[in-house]
C-alpha cells in the first residue's frame, strides 16, 4: 500500500492546487486561531473550491468548542476532522465525522492505551512534544518511541521535510505522513519545490 501524503497548513488556493497536482492525497486547513496558518471560513472555501476532485480536505482544531467545529462543517466541505489537542474520545465522536486524533509523543506516554481509547479514530497522528505549542513546530521526535503494534493506522508527522522523509518512512513504516513547516517558504506559504521534493522522498522510500 503506498504511503499516503497530507500537506497541512494550506492558506492559499494556489498552494492547495500545487500540493494536489504534485500528488498529495490530502490537504489540511488549520482552524486554530493562534496558529500562523489559521484560515478564515472564506479562505477555506476558496482553497477547497480550487482543488481538483478527490483530494481529501482535513480540518485541524486544537481543543475547540463544539460550536466552532459545527460552524466550520456548515460552511466548508470538510472530509475529515483532525483533533490536535487534549480532546476526549467522546468529544471527537460527537460530530459523527471521520476524524484523526493527534498525539504529541514523549517518553512515558502509553501510546498503545492512547490508541485503544481512540479506537473510533481513522488514524493516530503522532507529532513532537514541544512545551507550550500544540503543533506545527517543525520539531521531530524519537521515532523509536512508536510501538510496532498500534491498533490504528499511523500517520507520522513532526518536523518531516525533504531531507528526512525517506529515512522516516523506512524507520517507522507509517500508513501516511503529514508535513507543514518542512515544505514552507515562510509560515503559511508553501514552497512548491519543497513539496515536490518531499513527495519524491515519500516515493523513494518504497524503492
Ligand atoms: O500547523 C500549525 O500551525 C498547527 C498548529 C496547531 C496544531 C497543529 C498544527 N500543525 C500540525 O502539526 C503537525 C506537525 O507540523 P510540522 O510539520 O512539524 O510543522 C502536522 O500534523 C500539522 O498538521
Amino acid at each position: 500500500m503506498p504511503v499516503r501524503i497530507k500537506i497541512c497548513g494550506i492558506t492559499r488556493p494556489e498552494d492547495g492546487q500545487a500540493a494536489a497536482q504534485l500528488g498529495a492525497d490530502a490537504i489540511g486547513l488549520v482552524f486554530y486561531p493562534k496558529s500562523p496558518r489559521h484560515v478564515s471560513l472564506e479562505q477555506a472555501r476558496a482553497i477547497v473550491a480550487a482543488l481538483p476532485p478527490l483530494v481529501t480536505v482535513v480540518a485541524l482544531f486544537v481543543d475547540p468548542e463544539p460550536d466552532e467545529v459545527h460552524r466550520v462543517l456548515a460552511a466548508v466541505p470538510i472530509d475529515v476532522l483532525q483533533f490536535h489537542g487534549e480532546e476526549s474520545p467522546d468529544f471527537c465522536r460527537q460530530f459523527q465525522r471521520p476524524y484523526l486524533k493527534a498525539v504529541r509523543v514523549q517518553p512515558g506516554l502509553d501510546l498503545l492505551q492512547y490508541a485503544i481509547a481512540h479506537a473510533g479514530a481513522r488514524g493516530l497522528l503522532t507529532d513532537a512534544f514541544v512545551p507550550g505549542v500544540p503543533g506545527g513546530t517543525g520539531a521531530t521526535f524519537d521515532w523509536s518511541l512508536l510501538p510496532a503494534d498500534l491498533p490504528l493506522p499511523l500517520i507520522l508527522s513532526g518536523g518531516l521535510e525533504p531531507d528526512n522523509i525517506t529515512a522516516a518512512i523506512r524507520a517507522v513504516r507509517p500508513a501516511a505522513v503529514d508535513t507543514s513547516s518542512g515544505v514552507e517558504a515562510s509560515k503559511g506559504i508553501k514552497d512548491a519545490a519543497r513539496m515536490a521534493a518531499f513527495i519524491a522522498g515519500v516515493h523513494h522510500a518504497s524503492v
